[in-house]
């Protein structure tokens, strides 16, 4: 065997498939493809791959370049034209849906008024680190990592953070240490301001998902976010409604004190997809309140936002794969 081959064979239990391996008058060239690994799995990698080459018979040098293939993340936007319609819920049990069906799904909290994701994904007060200027993701115990505005702004700030800051954080949270994600669902602030329309500017989501409840006024603030998407050319995935009828938690009987089917027909109207609706359940609220999403369990409730991620699915496979 050459020494080219035995080092191959050699690196073969930990970097098989992804070296590429020449030697030369002593001198080791690998190249090392870390497509899809994060920064901490990257330097470990190329410390094995080091370690090995340097005790293989033949070499005195080792020389090691990193490729990686350019990952398209895509960003999809929660939006609500006015606040409490349950954005921030829908859009950590869609995250949790979606990645159980096996997309790699990373959440970004971007509601400066009421960042409520630490709490939906029982990660309260663990602030994320960071590597020079990049941040790193709070790992969750729901498969979908997570970083928030609640967890880089200390509490009771968070309402001082406008404009520019805010702008500053989200990019420094959408350009955070990802690793593999190639989802990453962005939890808007509500209402269709200024600062939500900086933020779609800048950071252009491949897509948006309108959250509405069932009553008229929401309708018409959902419209504006609408338009707020269309200008500035963001496809609408779809219109969710939520909060549609009551479902009683002794019968589990669905009765409509606010109405519902409202959003369905205003999306319809639209011309706009509609994604499916979520009634108004105590176990939600109870379950969200408690840190325990309901879409990471097995319950009727995890049936409905898997049918919604389902819904998500479909539209990223026919929008890009
Ligand atoms: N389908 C539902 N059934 C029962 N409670 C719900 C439902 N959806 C949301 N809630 C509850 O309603 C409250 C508001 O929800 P949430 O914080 O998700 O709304 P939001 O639109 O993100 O609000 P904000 O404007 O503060 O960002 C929370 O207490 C949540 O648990």
């Amino acid at each position: 065997m050459s020494d080219t081959e035995s080092l191959k064979a050699a690196l073969a239990p930990i970097a098989a498939g992804r070296a590429t391996v020449r030697i030369e008058d002593g001198k080791a060239s690998i190249v090392l493809d870390v497509t899809g690994l994060d920064e901490a799995a990257r330097a470990e990698i190329e410390a094995d791959v080091r370690r090995v080459a340097e005790g293989a018979p033949g070499v005195s040098e080792v020389r090691i370049l990193l490729t990686s293939e350019r990952r398209t993340r895509r960003l999809i936007a929660v939006a609500s034209g006015k606040g409490g319609v349950g954005k921030s819920t829908i859009a950590a049990n869609i995250a949790i849906a979606l990645a159980r069906r096996g997309r790699r799904v990373g959440l970004v909290d971007a509601d400066i008024y009421g960042p409520s994701q630490t709490r939906l994904l029982a990660v309260d007060g663990i602030r994320p680190e960071a590597r020079g200027k990049t941040l790193i993701p709070v790992q969750t115990g729901f498969g979908v990592p997570l970083l928030s505005m609640g967890g880089l702004v200390p509490e009771g700030q968070a309402i001082a953070w406008r404009g520019s800051m805010a702008g500053g954080a989200l990019g420094q949270m959408v350009d955070a240490d990802w690793g593999d994600a190639e989802v990453l669902i962005l939890d808007l602030p509500p209402g269709t301001g200024d600062l939500q329309l900086t933020m779609v500017q800048k950071h252009k989501p491949a897509g948006a998902i309108i959250v509405s409840t069932p009553q008229d006024l929401a309708l018409i603030d959902a419209a504006r976010a609408i338009d707020l998407f269309n200008k500035v050319s963001v496809p609408i995935v779809g219109v969710i409604e939520n909060m549609a009828g009551y479902a009683c938690p002794h019968c589990g009987e669905i009765s409509d004190p606010f109405g519902s089917g409202g959003a369905e027909a205003a999306a319809n109207r639209m011309g706009l997809p509609f994604l499916g609706r979520v009634p108004l359940e105590m176990a939600i609220r109870e379950a969200s309140d408690a840190g325990d999403p309901p879409a990471a369990g097995n319950g009727p409730q995890a049936e409905t936002f898997a049918a919604l991620a389902a819904r998500l699915d479909e539209w990223l496979v026919a929008n890009g794969g």
